[in-house]
């Protein structure tokens, strides 16, 4: 049935503007004043902003991880994240070496069809470069439209590739179209400070911080952007925790190498104290890059300002505190790295954002949707609101205050990183394709309804008027 969304503000990342917006089979089909009501069903978005639904770039569900697999899959997983305002999300296929990369696509398939409740793609991790992976490469892109490949430069001995690899992959991506993502910290530094923290008997949570200075992050991010602009090729840098790895892609920005910089909601209200909290709580807060001193936060919220760093990811990568954090007691090592955080990114960046005035309006939709669906293949179809555009949509009330904690969140783990933290907003109704998925704050969405997105080449979905502009 044709809908139209009434009262609301829409918000762009280049406009605000009040107008009805009409959605018709999934797309909308027209925005304007005082469109008509006829055989419709009205909804009213009085009092709240209209925005594109969220597109997380950066999720791992349900991914075998540190001796375990995070606990929210696909159905879990994309039910918090609607229920956060996010409707696109883009997860990482996890391959492994020596077996064909269509093996491990076609595991992430099936873990995810039949599940998500919004539309998702895949990144396709690269573990080692050889003929078989090179000749692999065209029909990644061309059948499954997975046009961003990921190289993880920490890990050592399980996900990471050797800097080979990595040179290989931005060649390669380069003749093909593709984004060249990186996990950017250097493994076999870290891998020395390990050891010999465990050797000096130091086991407790913090020690995964101390032994993964933000040194190694910014010198891994300057060897990726340095090989980047020798490959002519293209860059984005995940999860960037702190000052040295920013300042690294700007630098790069700045010669013209073509390099992109994500952050994370945890980098930017969580600092490296959390690691510290008793009873092994700081487990918790174990994420890889580790969460930092908490200065680097202004750094970080003003490169997202000045656009030196323009997405964000949740990264989303749960674990259970009790049963799977807790491997790690006596061995901060064992650890699994990541937290929940899917369903909290979009009101994060909302109200430390928006609500305190660090970003505008415009650019909150730009950074929580439109850059990463330009960026990943993906714009105008997701990230904007425009005539004949997926009607994904958030309607938010940008006054509510309410706090975060366990028992409201959806995920399906039993602790909440900012539990206790008081947000300003929140997603009243979320569409996906112009169906509810969450209306009035209550799940009402079809498990499986979800569409694997196959995504366009690297710069065909975005004007590109200079390498450092959209
Ligand atoms: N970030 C993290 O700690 N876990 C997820 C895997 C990754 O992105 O490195
Ligand atoms: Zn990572
Ligand atoms: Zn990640």
């Amino acid at each position: 049935m044709k809908k139209v969304i009434k009262n609301g503000m829409i918000v762009t990342a280049t406009d605000t503007y009040e107008a009805d917006v009409c959605i018709e089979n999934g797309v909308i089909s027209l925005i304007g004043e005082n469109l008509s009501t006829q055989d419709a069903e009205v909804i009213d978005a009085s009092g709240c902003y209209v925005f594109p639904g969220g597109v997380d770039p950066h999720t791992h569900l349900e991914m075998p991880f540190g001796g375990t697999v995070s606990k929210d899959d696909f159905e879990t997983g994309t039910i918090a994240a609607a229920y956060g305002g996010t409707t696109s999300i883009i997860d990482f296929c996890i391959t492994k070496k020596g077996e064909p990369l269509q093996n491990s696509i076609d595991v992430w398939h099936a873990k995810s069809k039949d599940k998500a409740v919004i539309d998702y793609g895949f990144h396709l991790m690269i573990g080692e470069m050889n003929d078989r992976v090179l000749n692999e490469l065209p029909s990644v892109i061309e059948e499954e439209g997975i046009t961003s490949f990921k190289v993880f430069m920490a890990y050592k001995n399980v996900l990471q590739a050797d800097d080979e690899t990595l040179f290989e992959t931005l060649i390669a991506a380069k003749e093909l179209g593709a984004l060249v993502m990186v996990h950017a910290e250097n493994g076999d530094v870290i891998d020395y400070l390990v050891k010999k923290a465990l050797a000096d008997g130091n086991t407790d949570p913090i020690y995964h911080a101390l032994t993964r200075p933000q040194e190694i992050e910014g010198e891994a991010t300057g060897r990726a952007a340095t090989f980047t602009g020798l490959a002519d090729s293209q860059l984005y840098v995940v999860h960037v925790s702190c000052a040295d790895a920013a300042k690294q892609i700007a630098d790069a920005r700045d010669k013209g190498i073509d390099v992109w910089g994500e952050t994370c909601p945890q980098y930017l209200v969580l600092d490296q104290s959390y690691l510290e909290r008793p009873n092994f709580e700081g487990a918790k807060y174990v994420w890889s890059p580790p969460l930092r001193e908490k200065w680097n936060q202004d750094f970080l919220w003003n490169a997202l300002r000045t656009g030196q760093l323009q997405t964000i990811g949740s990264d989303q990568c749960s674990f259970d505190f009790k049963g799977q954090k807790d491997l790690g007691k006596g061995d901060f090592s064992k650890i699994p790295n990541g937290g929940p955080m899917i369903e909290d990114r979009f009101s994060i960046l909302f109200s430390e954002g928006v609500k305190k005035g660090r970003i505008t309006l415009n650019q909150f939709v730009d950074i929580i949707s439109t850059r990463a669906a330009k960026l990943f293949g993906l714009y105008p179809k997701k990230g904007t609101i425009a005539a004949g555009v997926d009607a994904d949509i958030v309607i938010f009330d940008p006054t509510v205050e309410r706090t975060i904690s366990k028992e409201a969140h959806h995920m399906a783990v039993d602790y909440n990183a900012f539990e206790g933290m008081k947000v300003t907003g929140e997603p009243v109704s979320v569409l996906s394709r112009g169906e509810f998925v969450i209306r009035d704050k209550q799940f009402v969405g079809k498990v499986g309804s979800g569409e694997y997105l196959k995504r366009a080449k690297y710069g065909s979905t975005f004007k590109r008027e200079s390498p450092l502009t959209t």
